[in-house]
């Protein structure tokens, strides 16, 4: 909170609709209120999607994203952005254009490319992702499979997680999380697990020249629809709120699991349901 004019930072999303309401500028604009942040949006592409997949999606033309992005940073004093779907080639080199121009402060580029459920999110050539995002980049937060297509490599273990991320850095972002959600266990975790010692979800950050594993209890459930969008805007909602980098992204991933355990029961949609956004707020129903 802006101590001297009591009123909220203003965070900006430029991100795909999810009309299930779990992901995209959904999820990021439900992590900014939970974080006490005013949320404007860049709405660059409508999903017809639920928690099985997406059925439909069509780009928003690079006019009306132009509009949008206009309308928003001519008006507002944004001080931090993050970036989701973006579609295309046309739309990155149209945020491209805007980082360049220093409009976009605090940047947390999430490269999305394809869903959970394997539904493609991004037509255009990965490598145009680091090229021209990666120097703009205040953090980069690929997942394992969005890691795999920036670098063209195969990425299994923590330590293969760990030079993607060192690997990833080289295109010049000042940090990058590399983010082990989908990760399959190796045996020796798996026997850990059967032991009784409960799973990890381990996340690797390199920031500022320095590798930090971030390890958090594996939340037994079957709703993550979104984790990743979520993780990302709690970053840029955290950076707003002039966190430093490191915290920010370790007190974000504190509020992805907080979300994840919160909504381990629900049964929102037959698939992989949302978490739960607001899940530090008290309510009755809940
Ligand atoms: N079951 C789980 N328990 C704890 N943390 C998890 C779990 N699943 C994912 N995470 C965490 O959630 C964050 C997002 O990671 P993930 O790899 O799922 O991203 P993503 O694939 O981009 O998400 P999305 O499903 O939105 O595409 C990471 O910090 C990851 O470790
Ligand atoms: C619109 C949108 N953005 C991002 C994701 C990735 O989770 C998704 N499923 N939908």
């Amino acid at each position: 909170m802006n101590r001297v004019h009591r009123q909220p930072p203003v965070a900006l999303t430029i991100a795909g609709s999810d009309s299930g309401g779990g992901a995209g500028i959904q999820a990021d604009l439900h992590t900014f209120a939970a974080h006490h942040v005013h949320g404007t949006s860049v709405i660059t592409a409508i999903t017809a999607q639920n928690t099985r997949g997406v059925t439909a999606a069509e780009a928003v033309s690079v006019d009306l994203v132009r509009a949008q992005l206009d309308a928003v940073l001519g008006d507002f004093s944004v001080a931090a952005v993050k970036t989701g779907m973006l579609g295309g080639g046309a739309l990155l080199e149209l945020v491209a254009k805007y980082g360049e121009d220093e409009r976009l402060p605090n940047l947390v580029v999430d490269p999305v490319m394809v869903t959970t459920t394997g539904d493609s999110l991004f037509a255009g050539d990965p490598a145009a992702y680091l090229a021209r995002l990666g120097p703009l980049a205040t953090i980069l937060t690929p997942n394992l499979i969005e890691a795999r297509q920036l670098l063209g490599r195969e990425i299994e273990t923590v330590d293969d997680m760990r030079e993607a991320a060192r690997a990833l850095a080289t295109y010049g972002p000042r940090a990058v999380l590399v983010k082990g959600g989908h990760r399959e266990e190796g045996a020796a975790e798996r026997n850990a697990e059967a032991a009784g010692v409960s799973g990890t979800a381990i996340d690797v950050l390199w920031c500022d020249g320095q590798m930090l594993d971030l390890a958090a209890p594996r939340v037994a459930t079957r709703n993550d629809h979104g984790t990743g969008c979520t993780l990302a805007a709690a970053i840029a909602a955290r950076l707003a709120l002039e966190h430093p980098l490191p915290q920010a992204v370790a007190g974000a991933k504190a509020y992805v699991t907080e979300a994840l355990k919160a909504a381990a029961e629900w049964r929102l949609g037959l698939g992989p349901g949302p978490v739960h956004h607001h899940h530090g707020r008290k309510s009755a129903a809940l």
